[in-house]
């Protein structure tokens, strides 16, 4: 009587019997909805807790609160190495299914959920997932990240570099004099250094242009609150499109971002300049793409893709690695002493051939967590038949998402001994066939990031110069750990990472 008054509330007109037909008819599908995918549906035979056979709330809540990659690593040391996180959904931490979910015959396809990561209304390289669709836009776009062009081009890079390192000796020389002074050393916070080079890395080289987040000299660059904006789509970026997309609208609504949209003003206006003043001939990124022939809309919204991968992952590795470095001062003298050694040989060596610098950046990126959560995929017409290193057999049906984190892989006991630990020696004297196969901080196969040679020669001449220039004798890591939400590009918690000179 009480529930078909309520229902009689929610449905006005019923009557008492209809009211109890429709609670019934309500219930009962519901119950058989979970009866059937936790006894029935074709994914029953993979373990996972049971709230994640009947639900996928319990991956939203935690891909929403930040924990999710942890949880999730948690769930495969009690269940084995594939388990099911969700209704539909799949996680794999054994990297044997690497190859065949990501780079054999292409991979399989990206999930829908990479909508979420569209920018105005448009797909970009990284959130489409029509092959015809990315293929025009990276085709003409792939030969400015090729080794051979970046080579030309390093002196661009070098040079945001030297500004960097001028900009961290400016702060570290305030934080110095403030111990001085106060006996109290003023913490700098290196990831918004580290992001300020990445911004004019990419805009110089890609653009033609210097977005000039260095030389900004304040706490927070300018760019930073639109980066964050997309770092912060992460936290929903499971949810099915249409939810991602009512609730953008809702909290643009509800809670206006003053700082934020400030910010996203500014990184309009420059790309917009940008892509105004940029020929269909010119050589840049966004002249390219402007000779395919999509809009100019299109071209300011890959630009803008561009600003926010290429600041917020660079930024997050480089920061990463000033502060484990400065943690870790024997790592960091014995890296000067091999760059030394190198510049009195030759001065015109190629970074990437030092090995301990090599070790240093390769052991940065598997623990930055820049990101750190599953790529998904789905599954083709023909099913995904798996034999896990263990000798167990699973089968995935069609249609299934299926996704493996680096979070789980990098920091996997059996394959990188003390996994949290920052151990540039362990890439030294052979790493194990596992260790090479599994650290995919930049993704696999066909998917993998189209910018992978770029970050890694302004990870590998960043560091160098920290190392030449010994701007980190002195520093002191703030903090024990650095806390991070583990979102799609993962959120440093207080948006720093903080050193002190003494
Ligand atoms: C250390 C720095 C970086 C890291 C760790 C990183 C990581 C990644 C990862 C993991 C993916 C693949 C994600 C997936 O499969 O879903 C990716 C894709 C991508 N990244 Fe990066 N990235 C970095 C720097 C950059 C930079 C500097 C740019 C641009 C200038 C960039 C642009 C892209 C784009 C456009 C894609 C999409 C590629 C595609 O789907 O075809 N990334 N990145």
């Amino acid at each position: 009587m009480a529930l078909s008054g309520i229902l009689g509330g929610l449905v006005p007109g019923a009557t008492p019997s209809v009211s109890v037909l429709i609670l019934t008819i309500a219930i009962g599908s519901l119950t058989s909805l979970i009866v059937y995918r936790a006894f029935f549906d074709p994914l029953r035979s993979i373990p996972g807790p049971l709230i994640c056979r009947i639900t996928s709330l319990w991956t939203y809540w935690h891909s929403y609160i930040g924990d999710d990659c942890s949880k999730i690593s948690q769930l495969h040391k009690r269940y084995g190495p594939v388990i099911r996180i969700a209704p539909h959904e799949i996680s794999i931490s054994d990297g044997a299914a690497l190859a065949p979910i990501y780079s054999d015959k292409g991979g399989f396809m990206k999930a829908p959920c990479y909508a979420n990561f569209d920018i105005e209304g448009h797909s970009t390289i990284f959130s489409t997932r029509d092959p015809g669709h990315r293929a025009i836009r990276s085709k003409a776009v792939v030969p400015v990240f090729s080794m051979s062009n970046l080579r030309s081009g390093s002196d661009t890079i070098e040079g945001c570099v030297a500004k960097m390192i001028a900009r961290m000796k400016e702060e570290a020389a305030e934080s110095r004099s403030a111990s001085k002074t106060s006996g109290q050393p003023k913490p700098v916070n290196v990831l918004n250094i580290a992001r300020s080079l990445a911004v004019d890395a990419v805009s110089s080289y890609l653009f033609g242009q210097t977005f000039g987040g260095v030389s900004e000299k304040t706490d927070k660059m300018s760019a930073n609150g639109y980066v964050d904006t997309l770092v912060a789509v992460g936290r929903f970026f499971f949810l099915p499109n249409f939810v991602f997309l009512a609730l953008e609208m809702t909290s643009q609504k509800l809670w206006p971002d003053k700082d934020e949209d400030e910010s996203a003003n500014k990184v309009d206006s420059f790309v917009g300049n940008l892509v105004q003043g940029s020929a269909k001939d010119d050589s840049t990124y966004q002249g390219r793409l402007l000779k395919t022939g999509i809009s100019r809309h299109e071209v300011e919204v890959q630009c803008k893709d561009l600003i926010f991968a290429g600041t917020d992952s660079t930024g997050t590795n480089l920061s990463t690695i000033c502060w484990q470095l400065a943690k870790r001062q024997e790592v960091y003298a014995k890296l000067q002493e091999e760059i030394a050694e190198a510049d009195a040989r030759d001065p015109s060596y190629n970074p990437q051939s030092l090995p301990y610098l090599d070790a240093v950046i390769r052991e940065g990126l598997r623990v930055s967590m820049a990101n750190p959560t599953r790529f998904p995929r789905i599954v083709p017409p023909q099913g995904f038949d798996f034999e896990s290193s263990n000798g167990q057999r699973f089968y995935l049906p069609a249609g299934t998402q299926v996704g493996m984190q680096p979070y789980s892989l990098h920091f996997d006991p059996d394959v990188f001994s003390d996994p949290f630990a920052f151990k540039p020696e362990r890439w030294l004297n052979d790493p194990t066939p596992e260790m090479q196969r599994d650290a995919i901080p930049f993704g696999l196969g066909s998917r993998q990031c189209i910018a992978r040679n770029l970050a890694t020669m302004e990870l590998f001449l960043a560091v160098r110069a920290i190392a030449r220039e010994k701007v980190l004798e002195g520093a002191r890591a703030v903090g024990e750990k650095i806390e991070l939400m583990e979102w799609f590009n993962s959120k440093v918690k207080g948006e720093k990472i903080e050193l002190t000179w003494q």
